[in-house]
């Protein structure tokens, strides 16, 4: 490449006058630029969507479409980018100068064009050009960073499952699509049994870890695409599961018990083997009436339950259901929606 300060650009040089083109391309390599061109309108056009060149220099006046057109039709096919386009004109009117830059034109070179003029435009353009591709880049790094803000601000730091904030958008869409297909919709609020003990004998750091293990636990258990387990807060977790029965949520309940108990994680106090969990189902259709606060207060009156009727163990609000009595037991595990077994 000369010396100069451009650097090199892939050019379509777009003229019907061959003669004209021979100048300006043989202009253009001298300063180390590659050069594409060709003769008419629709040529161009085709050229630019194939080549991406840096640059276009375009004739304005050509038999068939003119440069106008072919401005335009290259706009077209980038709608979010921008190649500097100028116009190669013997016309001077101010209204053809106005129509080119309407059409999508940048800038306008009049015939004959000066190569101290025509590089210092490029020139120009090329300053602009990197200034827009730096703004895209900076644009492409705003969004993943406000993706990753975004993902960050639903997530529980400590367990890695979703937070208070992320549960509630969740529980208000799962909540709309099943009362709009009229499926059932389970809830359980699952709480850690005497964990303030464990935090007192074990320290506050070995209880964190053992959160993180239940909460690994939990969001294992939860296989179906839309099951969420979430952190509800402290040492109490939800665990939602859309399309799920009264009689499904009680397998699920089941099932989860079981691996906690192969889990087997010691419980440190005196007089205690293993950490157990309590939880509270609240499993209904919603209606309009169905509320968030309504479906998270019947799982938390079941939990109540569940605690004093003696912990490790999961109870059903709406069916008086205890995991651990076997009163739900009689031919209701099915946990897929629309089983004769459902219990409404
Ligand atoms: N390590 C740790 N402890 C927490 C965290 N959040 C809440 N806790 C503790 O969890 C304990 C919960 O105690 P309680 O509400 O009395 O419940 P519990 O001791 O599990 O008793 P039951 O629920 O009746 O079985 C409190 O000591 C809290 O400090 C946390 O992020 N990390």
């Amino acid at each position: 490449m000369a010396a100069n300060t451009e650097a090199a650009l892939k050019i379509l040089l777009v003229d019907d006058q061959q003669s004209h083109r021979m100048v300006l391309s043989a202009e253009l390599q001298a300063r180390g630029h590659q050069v594409l061109e060709t003769d008419n309108a629709e040529s161009a056009v085709r050229l630019f969507v194939q080549c991406r060149p840096d640059a276009v220099l375009l004739d304005v006046e050509m038999p068939e479409h003119n440069g106008h057109w072919a401005a335009r039709k290259m706009r077209e096919t980038e709608p979010e980018g921008w190649t500097p386009i100028i116009f190669l004109s013997g016309l001077v009117g101010d209204g053809d100068l106005a129509t080119g830059i309407e059409a999508g034109g940048d800038d306008y070179l009049f015939k004959p064009v000066s190569p101290v003029v025509l590089h210092a435009k490029l020139r120009a353009m090329q300053r602009l050009c990197s200034q827009q591709r730096q703004l895209v880049q900076l644009t492409d790094q705003l969004k993943a960073s406000n993706a990753s803000l975004q993902a960050l601000s639903v997530r529980d730091p400590l367990t890695g499952l979703t937070n208070r904030r992320g549960l509630d958008v969740r529980l208000d869409e799962e909540l709309r699509a099943a009362r709009r297909d009229k499926q059932p919709l389970t809830l359980m609020l699952v709480d850690v049994d005497n964990f303030k003990l464990y935090n007192d004998t074990a320290g506050h750091l070995q209880g964190d870890q053992c959160l993180r293990r239940i909460g690994q636990l939990l969001g294992e258990t939860c296989r179906r695409p839309r099951d969420l387990a979430a952190r509800f807060g402290g040492e109490e977790f939800v665990i939602l599961l859309p399309g799920t029965s009264h009689s499904g949520a009680m397998l699920f309940a089941k099932g989860l018990q079981k691996t906690m108990r192969q889990l087997a994680l010691p419980h440190p106090a005196e007089g205690k083997r293993c950490v157990t969990v309590s939880g509270g189902i609240s499993t209904c259709v919603p209606d309009g009436s169905t509320t968030i606060e309504s479906l998270l207060s019947r799982a938390d009156a079941a939990l109540y339950t569940a605690k004093s009727l003696g912990r490790d163990r999961f109870f059903c609000f709406e069916t008086q259901a205890d995991t651990n009595t076997g009163h739900a037991e009689a031919g209701h595990y099915d946990r897929d929606q629309g089983s004769s077994a459902e219990m409404f």
